[in-house]
């Protein structure tokens, strides 16, 4: 039959329409990446990093969960594991209930087809009263789905925390390591997402199994009761046929969630990295009207993140589309063909146990039908959603690869087993950065525990990335020593007091010194830690810890000249964001402070007085070093030589001398230095003098420069 005018008319303008779209679409398209083409054609190193190929459901992905599940429920005590449990029975709960309804309903139905008033009302009582269990365990579920979630993400979070605040994780993390680059997105959203996906899985995959075993259990007996029906051995046969050829379908065709999300999650967390360096350096970036650089930077990480996420949005489309194809409509079908079997096959007729009579068994069919129906739709149902949570496990398994990563780098680290390239997997930058100094890859440096003394034996200063700063120092340090470090930039002061605290390792050599809680650094940029003044000034230790009463701490403020402080910024108790509200000098003071309060044995000051006047920096030297302390200080300030009683210095081209300093040789030295390099600075203008002068007397000057 020929299509009418009016289809034709309608065929012709939904194409119309649909072309119209789509151009609408390609051209918006085009725009979109015309508008993106400077930030999509820079890509950033950090982008260039490759996740491993191996993230998806397999067997690294189970051992990798085994792993931390054994975290989540370290006991059979824990409370995780009771609530795991609570969780359980809901979920068991549930799908008895939903059986115990399904034949219910069925029984409604019968009723209802007999005309049996006082049945009906019976079993319409009953399940209402059912229905009141049934809906306090169905957000029980949701209930205990959620606290389940918390008390793996409270256990997760406590571990992971451990590990980075243990031995210096979180400093060698970033400064000697290089495989996590983001590690606050790991602590906190990739705990969370990890924590949720997984309890919301367990939930989305028990009660389907448990519905699809009691379901089967269900018919089966059923089934068993209709013996006349025929057909009966094929449907199960059948069923499972066709559910696992689905399943090879999808997962033949399902793109590879897990790594897709894990790289989504890398990429956010790169984002986020940027907006704290912004927020860190907010004064820097305004001084500098530095906030084009900065949007480009930062909306090149969001394309970079918004390119990931239209990536999964697309492939999420094809793969739903195709999972929705087979579970909706070819299970449909298929499902009405494996009903129509037992219910056109099975013979009923002559079941006269109605007691209203009911010949025919119509209202024992029509019982038969219901429940049936109600339960393989909720066995169908069941099946699917184990089925569709393939892609969810595909999820679970980037998180899982993620928050593994992270514990694993973590308890590396903790072990001084360091990764400089991601990329290059199995490759250990220790044995290259030996290979850089001709060292024995297998010999490690020593560190000896002193009493008091910092001795160091052949001892290379190298960095972790493995340059060489120092091929070998030896000198000896002893408490009535008051050193002054000085050297070029770059020539490896702050690092030498990177090795003595035992920030970095040791290749080679030895290191004889005391435990570390004798030395105390101030750095350039004291960092200032949330809380009142007299925190600042106890830190690292905390009130309620220690008693210190309120004349101590002015008596410290007073060594530092801060005792103003108290009164402008409202008395000791008070909460202050003190690394806006003080100068950059007072700053200093504040940290220098602390060395009042901790006494170590060795103050290691790394330019800890460059914002501070001359005179008030010689008063707090002079006060720290009536009290005994050993002073080891990295300076390029002439004024401080006084203070100090032996010179330790760095050449830059990796020479280095150690001596007693000599203040008035070096006075001497330094000025008769500054008189020949301002007698240097003038020979290119009498140069240029003498080249004119010659030009006017006719001279020739190459010959005479020859
Ligand atoms: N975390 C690190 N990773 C790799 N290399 C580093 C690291 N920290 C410092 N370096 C390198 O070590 C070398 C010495 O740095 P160091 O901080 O010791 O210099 P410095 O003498 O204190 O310089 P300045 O006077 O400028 O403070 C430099 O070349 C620096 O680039």
């Amino acid at each position: 039959m020929a299509p009418s005018r009016r289809t034709k008319i309608f065929i012709f303008s939904s194409s119309f329409a649909l072309i119209i779209y789509l151009i609408r679409r390609y051209r918006r398209y085009l725009r979109l990446k015309k508008s993106f083409k400077l930030v999509q054609s820079q890509k950033t190193s950090l982008m260039s990093i490759t996740l491993p190929s191996s993230i998806g459901i397999n067997k690294r992905f189970f051992n990798q969960l085994l792993v931390i599940i054994k975290i989540l429920i370290p006991r059979l005590r824990s409370d995780s594991f009771v609530l795991f449990i609570t969780h359980l029975t809901a979920l068991i709960s549930r799908t008895f209930l939903s059986v115990y309804i399904a034949r219910l309903d069925g029984a409604i139905v019968k009723s209802l087809v007999q005309r049996n008033p006082r049945d009906f009302i019976r079993t319409i009582s009953i399940f209402l009263t059912v229905a009141i269990p049934a809906s306090f365990i169905n957000s029980f579920i949701k209930f205990a789905e959620s606290k389940l979630a918390l008390a793996f993400r409270s256990k997760l979070t406590r571990y992971a925390y451990d590990s980075y605040f243990r031995n210096q994780t979180y400093y060698r993390i970033s400064n000697l390591d290089t495989r996590l680059l983001t590690p606050d997105q790991n602590l906190t959203d990739d705990i969370e997402t990890f924590t949720t996906t997984l309890t919301h899985l367990f939930s989305h995959l028990t009660k389907p199994f448990f519905d699809i075993a009691v379901v089967s259990w269900t018919l089966v007996v059923m089934v068993l009761e209709k013996k006349r029906a025929r057909g009966l051995k094929e449907v199960p046969i059948l069923t499972i046929i066709v559910i696992f050829m689905t399943f090879l379908a999808l997962r033949k065709f399902s793109p590879r969630f897990g790594k897709l999300v894990s790289e989504e999650a890398r990429r956010r967390g790169l984002l986020r990295l940027a907006h704290t360096r912004i927020i860190t350096n907010a004064e820097e970036i305004a001084f500098f009207d530095g906030h084009e650089v900065e949007k480009d930077w930062i909306l090149k990480l969001y394309c970079q993140l918004r390119e990931q996420t239209n990536l999964i949005i697309k492939k999420k489309l094809w793969f739903i589309m195709f999972e929705q194809f087979l579970m909706k409509y070819f299970w449909h079908s298929c499902g009405m063909v494996f009903i129509a079997i037992p219910i056109l096959t099975y013979d009923g007729s002559g079941e006269t146990d109605d007691p209203i009579g009911d010949p025919l068994g119509i209202s024992s069919r029509t019982e038969a039908f219901t429940v049936s129906k109600n339960l393989l739709s909720s066995g169908a149902d069941a099946v699917e959603r184990v089925i569709s949570s393939y892609k969810e496990i595909a999820q679970l398994a980037g998180y899982t690869n993620r928050v593994y990563t992270m514990l694993h780098v973590f308890e590396e680290c903790a072990h001084e087993r360091y990764q400089l390239r991601p990329m290059t997997v199995g490759e250990d930058s220790y044995i290259e950065a030996k290979r850089k100094v001709n060292l024995n890859p297998q010999g490690e440096g020593q560190i000896i525990e002193s009493d008091e003394d910092i001795i160091a034996e052949n001892l290379p200063i190298i960095t972790p990335n493995g340059d060489v700063i120092i091929e070998s120092l030896s000198l000896k340090i002893t408490p009535n020593m008051h050193v002054l470090i000085t050297g070029p930039n770059g020539c490896g002061k702050s690092s030498f007091f990177r090795i003595v605290r035992g920030l970095w390792p040791i290749y080679s050599g030895f290191l004889h010194r005391p435990n570390p809680s004798n030395f105390f650094l101030i750095p350039q940029r004291p960092y200032m830690c949330p809380g009142t003044l007299r925190d600042q000034i106890i830190y690292p230790h905390r009130m309620g810890q220690v008693r210190i009463d309120d004349n101590h701490i002015m008596e410290i403020l007073n060594n530092v000249e801060l005792q103003y402080i108290v009164q402008r910024e409202g008395g000791l108790n008070v909460e202050r964001d003190w690394k806006d509200i003080l100068s950059g000098g007072e700053k200093q003071r504040l940290g220098l402070a602390r060395i009042f309060y901790h006494k170590p044995k060795y103050a290691l000051l790394d330019e800890c007085t460059s914002a501070v006047s001359i005179d008030v920096e010689g008063k707090i030297y002079e006060r720290v070093k009536k009290l005994g302390i050993s002073l080891l200080t990295i300076t390029h300030r002439p004024s401080l030589w006084t203070y100090h009683t032996h010179l330790l210095q760095f050449n830059g081209d990796g020479q280095w001398t150690f001596e007693i300093l000599d203040r008035e040789k070096h006075l001497t030295l330094k000025g008769e230095k500054e008189r020949v390099e301002s007698q240097l600075a003038g020979v290119p203008e009498i140069q240029r003098r003498l080249d004119e002068l010659r030009q006017l007397l006719g001279e020739d000057i190459t010959d005479d420069q020859n």
